[in-house]
């Protein structure tokens, strides 16, 4: 029997390449996967968590960063209860494309879904995004911020932690209200 007090679904979204793949599979496998080809449409794994001594299962749909893959992955958006938005630290392009991502999450995602913006890589030492910017992006569109590396296991544990103790005390103010 599936023992859990509380599902929820995440979705990963942003530019190909900039390790939402790996960013899952370092929480779920704990791995950092040599060669990690791009993903086709969307993939899912799950992993269960204790917050607060509850069982709390997460689905995370890890979808691809293609564009011709758009069609497809937007139909994951409504689902979700949380939304992680990637971009690389170190590849100026997958920053500036943020505001599209936004667009398309506010306009296929639910109002209510818990936004996370995610700079990823910061064990590159070719850092062309500077912390502050990205902080303050987050904090111009209401979102949380988070730097990771998958590769090197930073943050990524908080991350995704983070996300089921939000979410957990939502949906409890939400039971009890
Ligand atoms: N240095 C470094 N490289 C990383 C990190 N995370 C991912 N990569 C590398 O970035 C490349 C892309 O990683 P993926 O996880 O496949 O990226 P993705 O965002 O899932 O890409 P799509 O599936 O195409 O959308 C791979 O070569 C990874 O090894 C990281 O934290 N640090």
């Amino acid at each position: 029997m599936d023992d859990y007090k509380f599902l929820f679904k995440v979705v990963l979204v942003g530019n190909a390449g900039v390790g939402k793949t790996c960013l899952v599979r370092r929480f779920t496998q704990g791995l950092f996967p040599p060669g990690q080809g791009a993903t086709i449409g969307v993939d899912f794994m799950i992993k269960t968590v204790d917050v607060d001594n509850e069982k709390v299962k997460l689905q995370i749909w890890d979808t691809a960063g293609q564009e011709r893959f758009r069609s497809i992955t937007q139909s994951y958006y409504r689902s979700a209860h949380a939304l992680i938005l990637v971009y690389d630290i170190s590849c100026q392009p997958t920053f500036d494309c943020l505001p599209d991502w936004l667009r398309e999450i506010e306009e296929y995602a639910s109002s209510k879904v818990l936004r996370v913006l995610v700079g990823n890589k910061i064990d590159r030492e070719d850092r062309e995004i500077p912390t502050h910017v990205g902080e303050e992006f987050a904090e111009r569109h209401n979102m949380y911020f988070l730097e990771t590396s998958a590769k090197e296991a930073e943050n990524v544990e908080k991350l995704f932690m983070q996300i089921a103790e939000d979410l957990m005390k939502v949906s409890r103010f939400l039971c009890d209200n």
